[in-house]
């Protein structure tokens, strides 16, 4: 406890879950879960809510008193749900299955502080404009897709592949912001430089 509120623990190895809280002028500290278990279920949302609990967990039990966030980020097309690509060739199929739809990104966000958790889960619709066989074997090949749910990046190069976005922009980079802020404030945690209570 520190300033009279929860410490904050990001649970994730994510880049741009450490950029997009530290734009929130939160301090926080890191420590990566290493859980990312395929659990079996197939509805997205709740895949979503059921891994950011789990990465959640597995950090909060080593800080008791701090509020640990933690989540994850599904892309569904059409029923199918498609993780990071394993490969070149997969991320290729990836957007060929992505072109010219819309498909949703949901993210879980799990806030855990003293045995109490909560999840939410956002989504956003994106529509990819028609792609053409050279776009999607330069994008794939640029390895920018490689790490990422659903083979792209929307906040570099693959903002160049979608035409439409509805719902929340930082969802599809994996932390909703709103539900990021509702989660701070409700466990106790000021943002920028709000004084408690005010
Ligand atoms: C669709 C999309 C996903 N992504 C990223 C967000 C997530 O980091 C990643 C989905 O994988 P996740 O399993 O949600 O997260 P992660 O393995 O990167 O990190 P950790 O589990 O340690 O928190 O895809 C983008 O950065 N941009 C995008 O446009």
């Amino acid at each position: 406890m520190t300033g009279g509120y929860p410490d904050v623990i990001l649970a994730s190895g994510s880049p741009r879950r450490r950029e997009l809280l530290g734009s929130l002028g939160v301090p926080f500290v890191v420590q990566v879960s290493g859980e990312d278990e395929d659990s079996g279920e197939t509805d997205p949302a709740r895949l979503a809510a059921e891994l950011a609990l789990l990465k959640g967990r597995s950090v909060s039990a080593q800080w008791s008193g701090a509020l640990v966030l933690a989540a994850d980020t599904v892309v569904a097309c059409d029923g199918q749900l498609l993780a990071k690509p394993q490969d070149t060739a997969q991320n290729e199929a990836f957007l060929r299955l992505l072109s010219g739809r819309t498909h949703q990104v949901f993210t879980g966000v799990a806030s855990l502080c003293g045995g109490e958790s909560t999840v939410e889960v956002a989504r956003t619709d994106v529509t990819f404009r028609a792609l053409t066989d050279p776009e999607i074997r330069f994008y794939a090949q640029s390895g920018e897709g490689l790490d990422k749910a659903g083979g792209y990046g929307i906040q570099a190069l693959g903002a160049s592949l979608v035409c439409r976005l509805e719902g929340e922009y930082t969802n599809v980079v994996g932390f909703p912001l709103s539900v990021v802020i509702r989660l701070l404030r409700a466990g106790g945690v000021p943002v920028w430089n709000e004084v408690r209570g005010a």
